[in-house]
């Protein structure tokens, strides 16, 4: 049986709303007006934004922060988008769910993963995010949290998907669960990713 580690019981735990958010284009310059109809057609190129402070800092990720007071969670990621990235959002469509718990953590980060299906401007460099566009086939996965090679996969076929990760410190997963399903209940996925650590 492995280590179970530091363990909040589940009753002790609290979640926190995030957003993060991705662009993509179908080609051209980065610049280019996403018109909502790349839904489903091949994504050429995702942008991604070095973070250059606070949380995840040195790693490539989507855009996005804490939920605020007042606002819906909708509202929270286009805002966020606009302030990281400067790109104004016209339709977000959510694609996925992720809970990351940290070992000897009670907060549990209840991500909700959008991409802009609409979008207007020019990407450019905020105080947080240093933005640059990827092509899909060469996603810096060796520079991004150890949890995005996993479920990127499903957020570029847009197939909705609900996944949980049990992280040691920043950098290790120590067990994790990936389901199709925008809206998977965090207590099975929870249980079955612990029941996993345990045999392994
Ligand atoms: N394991 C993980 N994998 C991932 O891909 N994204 C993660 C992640 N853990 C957190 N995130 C995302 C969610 C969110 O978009 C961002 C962290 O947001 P935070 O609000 O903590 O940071 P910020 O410094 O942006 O705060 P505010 O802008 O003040 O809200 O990182």
């Amino acid at each position: 049986m492995a280590q179970q580690g530091n363990l909040t019981p589940a009753d002790e735990l609290w979640m926190k709303d995030l957003t993060l958010v991705f662009v993509f284009s179908g080609g051209g310059d980065g610049g280019d007006v996403g018109d909502g109809e790349g839904v489903g057609l091949p994504r050429k190129r995702v942008l991604l934004g070095m973070k250059k402070r606070g949380f995840g800092s040195d790693r490539f990720n989507g855009f996005g922060g804490k939920v605020e007071p007042g606002e819906t969670v909708e509202q929270g990621a286009v805002r966020e988008l606009k302030e990281e990235s400067f790109l104004d959002a016209q339709a977000m469509e959510p694609r996925g769910q992720i809970y990351f718990e940290f070992e000897g953590s009670p907060k549990v980060l209840h991500v909700h993963v959008f991409e802009a299906t609409a979008w207007t401007g020019d990407a450019a460099e905020s105080d947080e995010m240093r933005p640059e566009w990827f092509d899909v086939a060469s996603i810096p996965f060796d520079r991004m949290w150890a949890d995005d090679r996993f479920w990127f996969p499903r957020l570029l076929a847009a197939t909705p998907f609900t996944g949980y990760f049990l992280f040691r410190g920043e950098q290790t997963i120590l067990t994790h669960v990936l389901e199709d399903g925008g809206d998977v209940s965090f207590d099975r996925l929870r249980t079955t990713a612990l029941k996993q650590l345990q045999e392994q």
